[in-house]
């Protein structure tokens, strides 16, 4: 099998837990070959985000550039991507190139409450980026900014949500559902006709920093390897399950998941 090359196009965060450390982690946990394109730099740790440092329009441009000019990409993962004129670069540059699968995790803020993309970004990735997307994948709260709805606080209302997020036009649209309270942590995957269901138990667990930036960029990992949305949103479920389980209890706030769990389950 031929090498699986995949690039996140995503935000430092120098504590190690999200953003281009955990999508590394996670590429190379899954025998992928993953490359980095810095949309910010952020001074972050386990308490939250210190100061944010987006990079210059001709350093993004750059980065795009040198890499899929010669490198390329079976997959690309997007996570915190600062401004509309990040943006358009980035789908600017991905049109020219090509690009075959495109995993979309609409960051907006940390889980600590910074915000990481500008609010009037949000236009731009929904009608720029979003189409371009095999899969998006909100959790809660950027569903609701996203649709400019009322939190949604039950799996019925997961489901609603999922099915006007479709009409945005991406392919896929996986809701994820950890911000939920329940016995279950349950992610609704939608294609257009299907609705899949992907629950594991909830795991109690503080240190979660990165469970969302892990998952998208298993699922662009196992794409990249040839798996369909489905098997990859499944391996990715399993993944993130595994790594949030040995969750590091380091800093004094919340810890990072352990991207090597997955490797070592029994
Ligand atoms: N406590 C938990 N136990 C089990 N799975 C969880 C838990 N918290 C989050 N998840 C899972 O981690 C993934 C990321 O979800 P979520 O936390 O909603 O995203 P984000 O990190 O973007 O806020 C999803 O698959 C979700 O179901
Ligand atoms: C650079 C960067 N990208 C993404 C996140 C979101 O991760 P989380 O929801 O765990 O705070 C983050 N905190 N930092």
């Amino acid at each position: 099998m031929t090498l699986a090359k995949v690039l996140t196009i995503a935000g430092s965060d120098s504590g190690g837990g999200a953003g281009i450390q955990a999508d590394l982690k996670t590429f190379q946990e899954l025998d992928t070959y993953g490359m980095s394109v810095i949309t910010a730099i952020t001074a972050q740790n386990t308490r939250g985000v210190q100061a944010v440092f987006p990079v210059q329009l001709e350093a993004l441009r750059a980065q795009l550039e040198s890499v899929l000019s010669d490198i390329g990409a079976h997959s690309v993962k997007t996570g915190m991507l600062v401004s509309a004129e990040h943006i358009q670069i980035i789908a600017e540059l991905l049109s020219t190139y090509g690009y075959n699968n495109l995993v979309i995790d609409p960051v907006l803020g940390s889980t600590t409450g910074s915000e990481l993309t500008k609010q009037e970004a949000i236009h731009e990735l929904k009608t720029t980026l979003w189409p371009m997307a095999t899969v998006v994948t909100p959790n809660l709260i950027e569903a609701a900014r996203i649709l400019e709805t009322a939190p949604i606080e039950t799996v019925q209302e997961m489901e609603e949500a999922v099915y006007q997020l479709h009409e945005l036009g991406a392919s896929n649209i996986l809701l994820k559902g950890g911000h939920l309270p329940g016995e279950e942590s349950i992610d609704l995957l939608y294609d257009g006709q299907n609705l899949t269901h992907f629950s594991q138990k909830r795991i109690n667990q503080a240190n979660t920093h990165g469970t969302g930036c892990t998952l998208a960029s298993a699922i662009a990992a196992e794409l990249a390897k040839g798996a369909d949305i489905i098997d990859a949103v499944e391996t990715a479920k399993a993944f993130v399950t595994c790594a949030i389980k040995e969750g590091f209890s380091i800093g004094n706030g919340a810890g990072p998941v352990n991207h090597s769990a997955y490797r070592r389950r029994s």
